[in-house]
């Protein structure tokens, strides 16, 4: 799952409309980047990501928020290729597993990072990153674990004007965030901002 990150960028991509999907997707890969997050907290997030997929079929898409085993079979339905969570729940791990999903466990501890290394997660998100102590907390994490192989997705509240002091740590094998393809920019269908943003934020790397 690794090869997914080449790009070391994530945008994380919320959708109340699913109709919006693919010109979303559109402007994020002519911008430069094959891969996107589609969180499931709204209804459409399934809808959303099978929409995608039938447009975009290489697309690296991940299904975010996967916070229960009955998301992990919709996203897996959907057609995503893996799945994020802001937490550690070992059976929605498990369930990833059984479901063949790769899947990324979200981790704001030492002990969270542990359980899920066991279980065979060697890609976590590191969330709320900026708020459990950003660029110091990522540091400290490292220490003990970049000999491990672990490697880590710091995401909240990462930004254009941040995220290279956290691409800079080795441990860190990409950044994520809203603010490529912010709600208020897809409400208002503004698709050549979010391209330039993300062509913005690749150049900025
Ligand atoms: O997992 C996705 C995060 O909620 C993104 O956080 P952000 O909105 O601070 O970029």
């Amino acid at each position: 799952m690794e090869e997914y990150f080449e790009k070391k960028i994530l945008p994380a991509i919320t959708f109340h409309d699913a109709d919006k999907a693919v010109k979303v997707a559109e402007a994020v890969t002519e911008g430069g980047l094959d891969i996107m997050e589609v969180p499931f907290r709204t209804p459409v997030a399934q809808e959303a990501i099978s929409n995608i997929i039938s447009t975009f079929p290489s697309i690296y898409i991940g299904a975010g928020t996967i916070i229960t085993t009955k998301q992990v079979e919709e996203a897996k339905k959907a057609g995503a290729k893996f799945g994020l969570a802001p937490g550690f729940n070992p059976k929605v791990v498990e369930a990833a597993i059984a479901n063949e999903l790769p899947f990324i466990p979200g981790v704001m501890s030492p002990s969270e990072v542990e359980l899920a290394l066991e279980m065979g997660c060697n890609v976590q998100k590191l969330f709320p990153a900026t708020q459990v102590g950003g660029l110091a907390m990522l540091k400290a994490l490292s220490g003990p674990y970049v000999h491990t192989g672990l490697k880590l997705i710091p995401m909240g509240g990462v930004s254009l004007q941040n995220m290279n002091d956290f691409l800079n740590v080795p441990i860190v094998l990409a950044v994520g965030g809203s603010w490529l393809a912010t709600p208020q920019l897809i409400d208002s269908s503004n698709y050549s901002q979010i391209k330039m943003n993300v062509i913005e934020a690749l150049k900025s790397i």
